[in-house]
């Protein structure tokens, strides 16, 4: 495509220099300019790329997307914001790959990525070619990759469906975090089915209000249904029960439907039961009454079925089908996994990150706990202070022991990480153990017949930020190690 024929779709531009060069790809890192490439330059929170323009343009770059005069030969776009501008060309670029997709996207504080698993699993099994793009990988059909965000930059997006397109993939499942919506990383995705699953505090260093935090959540909702796209009907799927559902119903033009336990709830479940590694109940939606055994643990998971039995029946898969497939539904890695080398007590490793996470999890434990409930957590660092000393109370209330550790301490001291925690539990008996390994030895060791060990925070990942270094880590492998070495 030449240049001008991709500038089309910016509303303006300003140009620097001449020429109408054919571009062969976009970049927006300098390492991965090729020969022909447009090379996009934006001011992050690190890094300004603009005074990496002359190294792109050594590395072959044909053209350059900026938003002020850079010291190049070749011809520079300038624009108001290269972020937005970056979406717009990628979407136009790879040819609108979001629009052949039936795409779902799913935002909320937690459960996003079970959900996108849990609806992923629903439409595999229904015969669907699915991509599925969040914290865990991206998956092309049967291929996976890592993900280093759970939502791509626009550009890492757009080439992502493009993938998917090709390798005929027909539907895309993806995350959608609040960072992404308010960075524009979504902008231009035609998405079919947006699915809220909850709002409760977590990243509140990045918005600066739970107001701030939910809006940019909205904005899922509120760019869905928009007349400029694919002309199909357009689902929204809330839980009723959460205290912002009302905003998130007002603020779409799509279709609603809503899940929850709540009797106004479009799908809901009736007559709960839940145990230690199941969850029974009766599923009652416009389809009909169905009775469901969900092989997945605590009440937070049939929230997040409820949510993909919805999202699929908004999809066209029949109610029946979607039960059938969650029957058989595997959990996702580091979300209340079990280690077990046949030791007396119960190491669950789980991912709560966050207050609402981790209540809910130790409400779960407690509810099939016979002994006691011993619990490891950290907080990450450079991230939301805020919600440290509330998890630490949090620990202390619903777990017998509590044992503070680091989890990502990132660039900030583990020891000030530690105090911010403490800060939320006066009078409670708890310990500081700042190296994770020794926090789960000491718990382990701790830990008598019929007791339960808690490993939070850290979930499926399989190493630790300290500093700018990423150690290897995983929780679930040192815990399996401790145990082994009793
Ligand atoms: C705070 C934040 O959201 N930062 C995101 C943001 O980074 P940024 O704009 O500051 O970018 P930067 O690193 O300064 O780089 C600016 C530009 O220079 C380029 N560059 C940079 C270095 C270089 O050597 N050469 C070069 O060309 C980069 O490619 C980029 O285009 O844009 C980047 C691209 O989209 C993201 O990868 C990055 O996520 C960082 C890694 C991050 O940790 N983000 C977290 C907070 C986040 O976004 N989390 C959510 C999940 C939250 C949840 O689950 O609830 C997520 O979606 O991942
Ligand atoms: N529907 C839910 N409501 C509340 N807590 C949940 C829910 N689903 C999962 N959790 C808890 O949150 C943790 C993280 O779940 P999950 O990874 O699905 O969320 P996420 O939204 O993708 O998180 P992230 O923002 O880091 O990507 C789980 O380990 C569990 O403890
Ligand atoms: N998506 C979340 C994940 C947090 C996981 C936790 N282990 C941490 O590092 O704080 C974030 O980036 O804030
Ligand atoms: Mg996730």
């Amino acid at each position: 495509m030449r240049l001008h024929a991709l500038l089309e779709v910016l509303p303006f531009y300003k140009v620097q220099g001449e020429g109408n060069p054919a571009i062969s790809n976009i970049a927006n890192h300098h390492k991965k300019v090729k020969n022909g490439d447009l090379f996009i330059c934006i001011k992050g929170l690190e890094v300004d790329s603009h005074s990496l323009a002359h190294i792109a343009e050594k590395n072959g770059a044909a053209a350059i997307l900026a938003e002020r005069k850079v010291d190049v030969t070749i011809p520079v776009i300038i624009v108001p914001d290269t972020k937005k501008a970056m979406a717009v060309l990628s979407d136009h670029f790879y040819e609108q790959p979001s629009h052949q997709l039936l795409l779902v996207g799913v935002t909320g504080t937690n459960g996003k990525t079970t959900t996108t698993h849990l609806i992923d699993q629903v439409f595999t099994s229904n015969g669907m070619k699915t991509g599925l793009i969040g914290t865990m990988h991206i998956k092309a059909g049967d291929e996976l990759e890592v993900s280093h965000n759970t939502t791509p930059d626009s550009l890492t997006l757009q080439q992502t469906f493009r993938r998917f397109c090709r390798k005929g993939v027909t539907s895309a499942i993806m995350e959608v975090s609040s960072h992404a919506l308010d960075q524009g990383r979504v902008h231009g995705c035609d998405y079919d089915i947006a699915v809220f699953t909850n709002l409760s505090q977590d990243h509140l260093d990045y918005h600066r209000s739970m107001e701030e935090y939910r809006n940019a959540k909205g904005l899922l909702f509120s760019q869905l249904g928009n007349t400029y796209y694919k002309k199909t009907p357009k689902y929204a799927i809330i839980n009723k029960d959460d205290d912002a559902a009302d905003y998130f119903i007002k603020s779409t033009a799509a279709h609603v439907f809503t899940y929850g336990l709540s009797e106004k709830a479009d799908f809901r479940a009736r007559d709960l039961q839940l145990n230690p590694s199941e969850s029974s109940f009766t599923l009652i939606s416009p389809f009909g009454e169905k009775e469901m055994v969900l092989s997945l643990a605590g009440k937070f998971n049939v929230y997040n079925a409820l949510a993909a039995i919805a999202a699929a029946a908004a999809a066209g898969i029949p109610v029946e089908q979607s039960v059938k497939s969650l029957e058989n539904a595997q959990g996702v890695r580091g979300r209340f996994e079990a280690v077990s080398e046949g030791q007396p007590f119960s190491v669950i490793i789980d991912y709560a990150h966050t207050p609402d996470g981790l209540k809910n999890v130790l409400e779960t434990i407690q509810s099939i706990a016979d002994g006691k409930i011993i619990v490891v957590v950290g907080c990450g660092g450079d991230r939301d202070k805020i919600k440290r000393p509330i998890m630490a109370e949090i620990a202390c209330e619903y777990g017998d022991f509590a044992i503070f550790t680091s989890d990502n301490p990132r660039t900030e001291n583990p020891i000030d990480i530690l105090k911010d925690m403490e800060a939320g539990v006066v009078g409670k008996e708890y310990k500081l153990i700042a190296d994770r390994k020794d926090a789960i030895k000491a718990a382990i060791l701790q830990a008598k017949e019929g007791d339960i060990v808690l490993i939070a925070g850290k979930g499926h990942e399989t190493y630790q930020i300290i500093g700018n270094d990423v150690c290897d880590f995983d929780d679930r492998e040192v815990a399996r190690q401790i145990i082994r070495e009793l």
